[in-house]
């Protein structure tokens, strides 16, 4: 039987799934990369990685007995979102690509803000945030002048790896969006901002759809990593938005929430006409046409993975989130806030940083791994009120992503959010989305609700338990005070380290 393979490439480690025609994950291959964080607010990770890790896992999935790859006919992507990979005349990174969660162009913010006022959210319907694409172009225009005089064209990190497979260099709508160049009204790069900003327009690349086809394997690469070089391969999208079609969430009535790296409460947008002044992002869908809205997490599982690795570096994450059970409901009166990396939604902060708070002799290690994921979560419920504010109800909520693989996590979201939480067989959405993009490319289903009914499947329900969602929602009102409580010490102790 015929099948594709969707290709993850999220922060932490890209992710290989061969799905076939009936949906049916076949196999399934990660390879993990470091992150360098040289500085305060700098997170970097060099493309040859993923280049190297991308070939590594599709060769790992290749010798599964289970996968047949001489059956693939179509392959597309999923990528770690806003990335700035600047490439030089020979089409090679100049510099190590600046990542999502990286902070460092505060001013570049500021400057975006101080010379294009509302206009600016009026062309791309988003704020300018230090993670989005454009702010980190004008940092190496300001500060690597020689960098940006020698780049030819820039790409976003999947969109770099596409080039490498095939030779030909383009970009989604969905990750287009993302960079915040892009005109929205138009579907085009925005002359405004790239004349505003001296941008040449020759550094964008091409703009295509999620599911255009952009050609077939390059016989290289195929040979490497024993694929047929007949293998359609087509643009792909967006991790959140392909997280989104993924979990099928193709409704306005739906709410994805992913714990990655990051972390995302997000939802289908019908009218391309929203706006939510910047409090959320909204942004092109992989869905042709389509827009969805989200708000950000920086650092969601990315919290868990700095606990694991400072505090209990030869657990497994399985073990250290199950050892949580041992502590209870508000982590015996332990708060933690997420802002390891600054923040996005609700606070669009890059000098905040996260905090224990209540820490009392009585407390074991089980109320630090419990406060650390209540914390991530108390984070979505203020994405959560961002949308309620706005008059959006939610009676449930799809999670996907390596933070949904716990049951008591998953209760945890249930009491935390009020929600009905459905966690899915295949927990690996912006994978599975990048194969549906891959399988609604190639004509096996006419839309990508057809796909999603064959494709998605649930595992568990949660229902919040009305006793917990009282007592987390007292909580809750205490963990909202943190921020405006700390944000001055957290401040001026990144000053402090600073000067
Ligand atoms: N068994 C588990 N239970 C809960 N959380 C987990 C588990 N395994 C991994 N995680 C969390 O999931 C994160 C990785 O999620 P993933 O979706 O793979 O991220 P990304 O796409 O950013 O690479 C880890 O950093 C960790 O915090
Ligand atoms: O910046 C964003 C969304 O705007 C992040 O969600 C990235 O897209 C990274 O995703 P994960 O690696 O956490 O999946």
């Amino acid at each position: 039987m015929a099948a594709v393979i969707g290709v993850d490439l999220g922060t932490s480690a890209v992710k290989v799934l061969l799905v076939d025609e009936t949906g049916a994950t076949l196999a399934t291959g990660s390879t993990a990369y470091p992150l360098q964080q040289p500085k305060p607010g700098y997170s970097e990770q060099d493309p040859e990685d993923w280049i190297r890790s991308v070939k590594a896992a599709i060769i790992a999935l290749g010798k599964k007995p289970e996968a047949d790859l001489s059956q693939v006919a179509g392959l597309s992507f999923s990528g770690q979102m806003h990335g700035l990979v600047l490439l030089s005349a020979a089409m090679r990174p100049l510099r190590p690509a600046i990542l999502w969660n990286d902070t460092r162009t505060t001013a570049e913010v500021n400057q975006i803000n101080q010379t294009m006022g509302k206009r600016f959210i009026e062309i791309t319907r988003n704020r300018a945030l230090e993670g989005f694409t454009l702010p980190k172009l004008l940092w190496v225009q300001k500060h690597e002048p020689e960098n940006f005089a020698a780049a030819k064209m820039f790409l976003l990190p999947k969109d770099y790896v596409r080039y490498r497979m095939t030779g030909v260099a383009g970009i989604d709508y969905s990750d287009a969006a993302g960079t915040v160049m892009l005109d929205e009204d138009k579907r085009r790069w925005s002359p405004a901002i790239l004349a505003t900003f001296n941008i040449p327009a020759s550094l964008c690349p091409p703009l295509i759809e999620a599911t255009d086809c952009v050609g077939t394997l390059d016989p290289e690469f195929a040979a490497a990593v024993g694929l047929p070089k007949t293998v359609k391969v087509f643009g792909g999208g967006a991790d959140n938005a392909c997280g989104a079609v993924g979990a099928g969430v193709l409704h306005p009535d739906q709410l994805l929430l992913s714990i990655g790296t990051s972390g995302v409460v997000l939802t289908y947008e019908p009218d391309s006409k929203t706006t939510y002044n910047g409090k959320l992002h909204y942004f092109d869908h992989v869905v042709p046409g389509q827009h969805y809205s989200m708000g950000v997490t920086l650092a969601a599982g990315h919290s868990l993975n700095w606990f694991k690795k400072t505090f209990a570096p030869d657990e497994d994450f399985a073990t250290l989130v199950a050892s949580a059970a041992a502590s209870r409901p508000g982590a015996n009166g332990l708060l933690f806030t997420p802002y390891l990396v600054g923040e996005r939604t609700p606070y669009a902060d890059a000098k905040i940083r996260g905090s224990f708070i209540g820490i009392d002799s009585r407390q074991t290690r089980a109320d630090f791994v419990r406060a650390v994921i209540e914390g991530i979560t108390f984070s979505f419920r203020d994405v959560l009120a961002v949308y309620q504010d706005s008059g959006r109800t939610f009676k449930s909520a799809i999670t996907i992503g390596g933070g949904s693989q716990s049951p008591l996590w998953l209760q945890i979201q249930a009491d935390i959010l009020n929600l009905k939480i459905v966690s899915l067989k295949n927990n690996q959405g912006p994978g599975i989305g990048a194969a549906m993009i891959a399988a609604v490319g190639l004509g096996w289903f006419a839309s990508f609700e057809a796909c999603a009914k064959q494709f998605v499947e649930e595992k568990a329900t949660y229902v919040p338990d009305r006793k917990q969602v009282e007592r987390y929602t007292r909580y809750y009102k205490l963990y909202h005070d943190v921020y405006p409580a700390t944000w001055p010490i957290t401040a001026g102790l990144l000053q402090t380290e600073e000067s």
